[in-house]
């Protein structure tokens, strides 16, 4: 796929080989945790994360959302909106599951999707958008600073609040949020554990525009893709690739470091007993 050309030169494009015709667009062997529609007039694809209760990114949904962004890209779409089909949450982030005592072999596979994941995203050769139309903790924040653009609704959060619960993130993910954010506000922010209301988030420039409702943030999401109409397509992927160049390096040169960090952290006591507060918080909250 066009993302993994990308990890041998960054700065090459790939032929898009794929023949697929643009309005066939399938979920093909993934396990149909997503779901693609392309808008017959605009060509705009809109990839929904539909994974009740909350769209936790499990090693399932991971690899649905790296298969349907390759399937878009392939598919020549004219751009990306990455969304959610529960109303209440974008995504909770990382499955809390699969951090908790877990399978050293799948904690791997795990944390190694997570990467493929904010790859496929951060190198996506079309324009991308999120439409946040729920809760964006931790991960679910960091798929959103990984489009080009962020349009929410209303009185909902989004941030990382690792710190919280005793998470750190990797350099990578840090970047990201850094690529949105100025960097004194992402330092206090990733102490804090801050998350941002919709209103905090508009004014700090987390997000770009505030949407009255689902509709209306597809259709900021759509306009700002139009914007890049006069572009040319293979200039504008070369263009950002090159602004992005900087931290997707920081990942690819020691993917396998990031790896062995991450591991070894998540193994720790520390990680641990705070990862159990809070699953025991997440219990009784009800
Ligand atoms: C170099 C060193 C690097 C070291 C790296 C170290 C660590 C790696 C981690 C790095 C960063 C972390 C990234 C993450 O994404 S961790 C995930 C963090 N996410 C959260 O903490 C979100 C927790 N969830 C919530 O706050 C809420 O669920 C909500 C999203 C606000 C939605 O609220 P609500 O609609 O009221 O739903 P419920 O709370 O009732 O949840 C429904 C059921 O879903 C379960 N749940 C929720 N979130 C998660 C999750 N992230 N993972 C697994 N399960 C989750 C929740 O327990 C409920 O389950 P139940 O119905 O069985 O009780």
């Amino acid at each position: 796929m066009l993302r993994n050309s990308l990890i041998g030169s960054l700065r090459q494009i790939k032929p898009i080989l794929c023949s697929q015709s643009l309005r066939s667009l399938s979920n093909g062997a993934n396990s149909g945790l997503t779901t693609i529609e392309v808008d017959d007039k605009s060509g705009i694809a809109t990839l929904s994360m539909n994974l009740p209760p909350v769209n936790t990114l499990t090693l399932n949904l991971m690899h649905d959302l790296i298969d349907s962004i390759n399937q878009i890209e392939c598919n020549k779409s004219r751009g990306l909106i990455l969304t959610s089909s529960n109303d209440k949450v974008f995504s909770a982030g990382l499955d809390l599951k699969e951090l908790y005592k877990p399978d050293q072999e799948r904690l791997k596979e795990f944390w190694t999707i997570f990467q493929d994941l904010w790859l496929a995203l951060h190198l996506c050769g079309i324009p991308t958008a999120a439409a946040i139309n729920g809760h964006a903790p931790a991960a679910g924040c960091i798929m959103a600073t990984a489009c080009e653009y962020r349009v929410m609704l209303p009185d909902f959060v989004i941030g990382v609040h690792a710190t919280r619960f005793s998470f750190l993130v990797s350099k990578w993910m840090m970047l990201s949020y850094q690529s949105v954010l100025p960097r004194r506000i992402v330092e206090r922010a990733l102490n804090q554990g801050k998350l941002f209301s919709t209103q905090e988030a508009l004014e700090v420039g987390l997000i770009d525009e505030v949407a009255g409702s689902k509709k209306e943030a597809l259709a900021q999401c759509a306009a700002f893709i139009g914007t890049f109409d006069k572009a040319n397509p293979i200039a504008r992927t070369l263009t950002k690739r090159m602004c992005r160049d900087s931290d997707v390096t920081e990942l690819l040169r020691d993917r396998a470091g990031d790896l062995r960090a991450c591991v070894d952290y998540i193994n720790t006591p520390l990680f641990q007993e705070g990862l159990s507060a809070h699953l025991e918080g997440l219990k009784e909250k009800k």
